[in-house]
């Protein structure tokens, strides 16, 4: 499969943009190979791994644009075509074991609903996934859980609201408050006992 332009293959190298103004710096902060090069900023875009099934396959490639062209790397983990009888683990679970292989990335699930995606992600180790609805609910997702994995019903918004709050989503930055980290390490914890 071809990807769209600016949509990268499932092993790409992060590519490095340059000159990018302080906003997108602040969203693009997590970047591992962020640096100033004499007086020029190099950032390397945030990679995003998104995975769906054919009920959020419309936002998905809605999206994929709209992120791309915003200077985000996606990498889409499918579906490639819309059917109707495919299923959200095929696709979402290698979606979200791609942002735990590849630190300071986010990830994107979206199904009808956006339930199953979620439970889906969960399922993997290290993956802390939030179902949001609104841009409250997506904000609080990284401030307070410090979340890698957004989980959308693509059958409950339409694809403008949607974008608007998973973007939100990857703009916002984990608070790191004392009380927010020591319910999330108790969680690693149980996650490292099993
Ligand atoms: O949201 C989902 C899982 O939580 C799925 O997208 C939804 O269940 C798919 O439904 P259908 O197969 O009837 O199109």
């Amino acid at each position: 499969m071809t990807p769209p332009t600016g949509v990268a293959l499932l092993t790409s190298p992060g590519r490095p943009a340059v000159g990018v103004g302080p906003r997108q710096r602040r969203r693009l902060g997590r970047a591992p190979l962020n640096g100033r090069v004499g007086s020029t900023w190099h950032t390397a875009a945030m990679r995003v791994h998104i995975g769906t099934d054919h009920a959020g396959f419309e936002l998905k490639q809605h999206l994929v644009s709209e992120l791309t062209a915003k200077g985000y790397e996606v990498v889409d983990h499918g579906p490639a075509e819309y059917d109707p009888e495919d299923d959200y683990p095929v696709y979402c679970l290698p979606a979200a074991q791609a942002v735990v292989d590849d630190p300071g990335s986010l990830g994107i699930v979206i199904g009808g609903s956006g339930n199953g995606e979620a439970i889906a992600a969960n399922k993997v180790d290290g993956v802390r996934c939030a179902l949001a609805w609104s841009e409250e609910t997506a904000k609080l997702g990284r401030l307070h859980n410090d979340a890698n994995v957004i989980s959308v019903g693509g059958r409950m918004h339409t694809p403008e609201e949607a974008t608007g709050f998973i973007e939100l989503f990857l703009e916002t930055a984990f608070s790191g408050d004392a009380r927010h980290q020591r319910r999330i390490d108790l969680l690693a914890d149980y996650e490292a006992g099993r």
